[in-house]
């Protein structure tokens, strides 16, 4: 069964390679493909410096656009979505992410960091439904149509679709696992502001609805 990584990122050259590192030496993991949306920095370079496959875009197009061009560039049957900011991934992780997926035919699995760091334990312990860590079936991800348009609202389009067309859904406890948060990459003032603007593009999508018929 193909099993495609597929890595949204924007301005993320310092953090990527330790992501990329852990994806392409998964033996279960069968292509890894980067998005670099639109980085201004070396995001692109680093992950070719890693003989993966990499979608550079010259604009930035949004998370959701990134990865519809991700899923776009490949046929397996099975995605698998990780952020490029992560720290501490290991191929247990993927596992995790995985495993329900070809073992119990569970359509979508989330992944929910634990012990990895207090603030972003807490921001996955209230928001689950908002973490970038999925397996995906591909059969799911053909009923959603316009992910392009979503930009950091993908991930409740997804949670959405999965409620709204009984898709099965298992959320997974990734232990020891944690991100970069905006307010470290960015600094706090620009941090802030950058989280501001995500969660608007969060809400503008909570009222998203495609029904499969
Ligand atoms: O316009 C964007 C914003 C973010 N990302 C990527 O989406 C993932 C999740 O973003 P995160 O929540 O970490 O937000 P960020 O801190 O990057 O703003 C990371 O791999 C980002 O690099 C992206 O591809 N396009
Ligand atoms: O945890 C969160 O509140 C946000 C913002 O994370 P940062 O701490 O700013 O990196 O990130 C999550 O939500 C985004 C929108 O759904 C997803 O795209 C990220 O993958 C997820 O980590």
């Amino acid at each position: 069964m193909k099993i495609a990584a597929i890595i949204p990122a924007y301005n993320e050259e310092e953090r990527i390679a330790q992501v990329i590192n852990v994806v392409k030496n998964h033996d279960i993991i069968t292509e890894t493909i980067v998005v670099s949306d639109g980085s201004e920095d070396n995001t692109a370079t680093v992950a070719q410096r890693q003989m993966v496959e990499v979608i550079d875009l010259e604009k930035n197009i949004g998370k959701g656009g990134a990865m519809k061009l991700g899923i776009e560039a490949t046929d397996a049957q099975v995605i698998l979505f990780l952020d490029a900011d992560l720290v501490g991934l290991t191929k247990r992780h993927i596992n995790k992410l995985i495993n329900p997926i070809i073992q119990e035919d569970i359509d979508m699995t989330v992944g929910i960091f634990n012990q990895g760091r207090v603030a972003t334990d807490l921001a996955q312990k209230i928001t689950p439904f908002l973490s970038g860590q999925r397996g995906v079936k591909r059969k799911v991800l053909q009923g959603i149509s316009n992910l392009d348009m979503t930009r950091f609202g993908v991930e409740v389009a997804l949670t959405k679709y999965v409620k709204e067309n009984e898709v099965e859904i298992k959320e997974v406890v990734l232990e020891d696992l944690t991100h970069v948060m905006k307010e470290e990459k960015l600094g706090i003032v620009k941090g802030f502001l950058a989280r501001l603007k995500m969660y608007w593009e969060i809400i503008k999508n909570i009222p998203y609805h495609r029904r499969k018929n």
